[in-house]
């Protein structure tokens, strides 16, 4: 038999030998687990996931879920509980936590982060503890965010020249492009001092390492080994070797740049990278900092901190072209506070209560991770009634919950920042992890260590777009509202506009 046969009969029987696993699954423990809609042999519900997750789920859940907010789905072979209100968000984070702290395992995952020895991918442990603490109070915390200052103002002010060049020229910009340029630098800046070449060669590496890891992972479907297998024969764990040496060079080459103190950051503040090298040194970390982990830490945070980012400043972008009055309004409150000064100045941010409103209002409509990173859990938990068991994926549907018309009233779908104000009817609400309908950063003990570091990096990019600029769509186009389907959802059509110097603010 040729080897091709004999690999094809292999995978064919182990995909038997899943099926029946799954089967058993779904069917030995239906009565305590709640409803699913109907599912197929292999698969279970996966092929009901459709290009956006996200939607697919609401509509299942309005089809097939409890009043309660589950839904049950087995997802090739991950069990799935998926939470679609803000109700049974409340009760997850509150009640159930620390049963579903844990990460849904991917290989593809853990050998591109240097054996999930990071804050994002580690699996629930005194590890992932430690490194989050770490992450918490000495890389992420108000003071640290607040040191990167000058390299948000200087950042902001690149963005605004590029801009300015487009502008001058009477050309129509894309946004996409500058927006990952302004987060990207702002991300790696702070977490390893670097620009340029550097930077640019990292930004590759992100957008090669982001298509490995999106979509359907084969252990999805195949058992391990089986998945191994099929990575190999198909050369994808080629491609994964090759990818992870880029890291490991670029990163090895920071590491030894930083202990050596050659590089040259203007801002003249620790960045990262250096916290982890000075606590490595005076052995305070409470965490062995082997090279690896270091490698590790860095790569997450610029991993997790770019394309959020910048999504989530394309869409608001895209909501105030949308909505004209909104962008007038904002325009208004960005030239009164900053008063006639040529930048706008991250101490006058605290001033702009409709700029806060209007990135609350972006991130409820468009969380840059509709299904946050998913979750798993460790231990079998009664949820609801419901018996959950062990290793259980859970999905908190963010994107759901933020349109829910039960938290947000008739006008969910629709974008209005004046809500967030005062008398607007949800005042208060917050989105650091304690208003159960607002969850772009996630809850519990595995929100988003870096509210304090993303909020600043957001407010001043999109004040600076709208006090320099006015926008417009170029004459014959149409905004699309639609999204990319991916890890993080940005427009699908790339937001091109034409900018136009305002007179107030001069870059
Ligand atoms: C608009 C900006 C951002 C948004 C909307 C966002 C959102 C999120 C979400 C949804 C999660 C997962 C929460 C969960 O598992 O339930 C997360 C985790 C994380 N984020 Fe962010 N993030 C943003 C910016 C950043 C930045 C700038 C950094 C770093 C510099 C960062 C670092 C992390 C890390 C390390 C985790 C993993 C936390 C853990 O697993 O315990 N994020 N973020």
């Amino acid at each position: 038999m040729s080897p091709y046969l004999v690999f094809v009969s292999n995978v064919t029987v182990l995909l038997a030998f899943c099926y029946v696993i799954i089967k058993k699954a779904v069917g030995g423990s239906r009565n305590k687990l709640p409803p699913s809609p109907p599912s197929i042999p292999l698969l279970g519900h996966l092929h009901l996931l459709g290009r956006f997750p996200h939607r697919s789920l609401r509509d299942l859940h309005s089809r097939y879920g409890t009043d309660g907010g589950l839904l049950f789905l087995q997802l090739g072979r991950r069990r799935t509980l998926v939470v679609s209100t803000a109700a049974a968000a409340a009760d997850l984070y509150k009640n159930h936590d620390l049963a579903f702290a844990s990460r849904v395992p991917s290989a593809t995952v853990h050998k591109l982060s240097f054996g999930s020895n990071n804050v994002s991918f580690a699996p629930y442990g005194d590890a992932w503890r430690r490194s989050k603490k770490f992450a918490v109070v000495h890389l992420l915390s108000p003071r640290r965010a607040d040191s990167f200052g000058l390299v948000r103002a200087a950042e902001a002010a690149a963005l605004v020249a590029g801009v300015n060049l487009a502008a001058v020229a009477g050309e129509v910009v894309e946004l996409r492009g500058l927006l990952y340029g302004y987060s990207n630098a702002v991300v790696t800046r702070a977490a390893a001092g670097t620009a340029g070449a550097t930077a640019e060669k990292m930004k590759q590496l992100m957008v090669n390492s982001t298509a490995l890891m999106s979509g359907l992972q084969l252990e999805d479907v195949l058992p391990d080994a089986a998945a191994k297998a099929v990575r190999w024969a198909t050369g994808l764990e080629k491609r994964l070797d090759r990818q992870v040496e880029a890291w490991d060079e670029l990163l090895s080459e920071m590491i030894a740049e930083h202990l050596e103190k050659k590089r040259d950051d203007v801002a003249g503040e620790e960045d990262l990278l250096d916290v982890l090298l000075r606590l490595r040194k005076e052995g305070t970390a409470g965490l062995e900092l082997t090279d690896d982990r270091i490698k590790s830490i860095v790569q997450d945070m610029i991993f997790a901190g770019t394309e959020t980012t910048s999504v989530t400043l394309e869409w608001a972008m895209a909501e105030l072209i949308r909505n004209p009055r909104a962008m007038a309004k904002l325009q208004d409150e960005v030239a009164r506070v900053s008063n006639g000064k040529p930048t706008i100045e991250e101490d006058d941010l605290s001033r702009m209560e409709y700029l806060k409103a209007v990135l609350k209002e972006t991130l409820r409509l468009h969380p840059p991770a509709p299904l946050l990173v998913p979750h798993e859990s460790t231990t079998a938990a009664v949820v609801q009634g419901y018996e959950i068991p062990a290793k259980t994926a859970l999905f908190i549907n963010a994107w759901a919950i933020g349109r829910d018309p039960t938290a947000w009233g008739d006008a969910a779908e629709e974008f209005r920042p004046e809500r967030f104000l005062d008398g607007g009817g949800v005042t208060g609400i917050d989105l650091r992890g304690s208003d159960y309908q607002l969850l772009p950063f996630g809850a519990g003990r595995r929100i988003c260590p870096a509210i304090s570091f993303a909020l600043p990096a957001l407010e001043i990019a999109l004040a600076s777009l709208v006090g320099h600029f006015d926008w417009k769509l170029p004459i014959g186009t149409r905004l699309d509202m639609s999204e990319t389907p991916g890890l993080t959802t940005p427009p699908l059509t790339v937001l091109r506009l034409v900018p136009e110097c305002k007179t107030l603010l001069m870059a």
